[in-house]
């Protein structure tokens, strides 16, 4: 069985406070986006392990054991003692980039497992097992616009559609540490929720909303928020960084002309419409 994990971008993102535990509480909104990963299993025959993963494309750092498509494996199998599996992993989404490409693979996995051998699950107890492989893996059991709020766990459905918009996402060869990007930030209530924000034209974004980790990110990394610059001076009707970065998106009209842009050597880019 093959399914394709798609990454998501974050429309508007305020850190509103910290936690007693460290973590942070916030506000955004998790768009789904037709960058994706390929993700296959299949009956494991040989060997006496439970599973095997094989990965191709971009490389990820870390153990396979410690892949989130394994640990999805992993916690199904605990409560259901599932046949062993072969997986194949082909890795198209940047890692490291705020898309979420880690936890679309948990979360698709889950629901593959799910299908494949009849499980029975609900649409809200997968949310809850995505829940515990990270807080953004949820939000890709449904896999449409979601607000988020809480440590970016609790969700509640926007309407808001994107559909016809073209979408340039360049994620430069710049990594970006979330728990320092996190720590270098104040956080803060904005004069308005972002609930609110979104249901402006997409025009008036610009003005209004904001990712908060772009004012700690862009005067450390100067080429990340070059290319925000860069899209607005190409046409973009809005331009933000993803999560905590290190991509950057623009939203464009369906009829704008993307020309080719050099963002480096070893930038990934990706354009295209959305199609939700
Ligand atoms: C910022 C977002 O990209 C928004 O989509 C995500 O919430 C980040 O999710 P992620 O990359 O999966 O991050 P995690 O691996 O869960 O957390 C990395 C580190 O970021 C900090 N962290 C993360 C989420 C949160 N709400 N508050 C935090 O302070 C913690 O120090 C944590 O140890
Ligand atoms: N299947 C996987 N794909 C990518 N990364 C994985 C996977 N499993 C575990 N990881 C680990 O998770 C880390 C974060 O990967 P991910 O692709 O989710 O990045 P991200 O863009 O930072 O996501 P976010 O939007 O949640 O900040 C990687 O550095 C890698 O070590």
């Amino acid at each position: 069985m093959l399914t394709f994990p798609n990454a998501k971008i974050n429309l508007g993102l305020n850190i509103t406070e910290k936690r007693p535990d460290g973590y942070h509480n916030l506000e955004t909104i998790f768009y789904p986006i037709p960058v994706e990963d390929a993700l296959e299993i299949n009956p494991l025959s040989e060997g006496d392990g439970k599973y095997c993963l094989h990965q191709a494309g971009m490389e990820i750092a870390g153990e396979a054991e410690n892949n989130l498509v394994v640990k999805a494996y992993k916690l199904l199998d605990g409560l259901f003692d599932l046949p062993p599996v072969d997986i194949h992993l082909f890795k198209h989404i940047p890692s490291g980039a705020g898309l979420g490409g880690g936890s679309a693979d948990a979360a698709f996995m889950l629901k593959m497992l799910n299908e494949k051998f009849g499980l029975g699950l609900s649409t809200g107890t997968l949310e809850e097992y995505a829940a515990r492989l990270g807080a953004d893996c949820a939000f890709f059991i449904r896999n449409a616009p979601t607000y988020a709020e809480g440590i970016g766990n609790v969700f509640s459905p926007v309407s808001l559609s994107l559909k016809g918009y073209q979408l340039w996402l360049v994620k430069p060869d710049i990594f970006v540490s979330t728990r320092d990007a996190f720590s270098q930030i104040k956080p803060h209530r904005p004069e308005r929720s972002l609930k609110e924000t979104v249901q402006l034209p997409v025009e008036a974004w610009k003005e209004y909303m904001v990712n908060d980790f772009e004012k700690s990110v862009f005067p450390q990394f100067p080429a990340i928020g070059a290319i925000k610059e860069e899209m607005y001076r190409q046409g973009a009707v809005y331009a933000s960084m993803s999560g905590s970065g290190s991509s950057v998106y623009g939203l464009f009209a369906a009829d704008a002309v993307l020309p080719d842009v050099d963002f480096g050597e070893k930038a990934f880019v990706y354009k295209g419409k959305l199609t939700v």
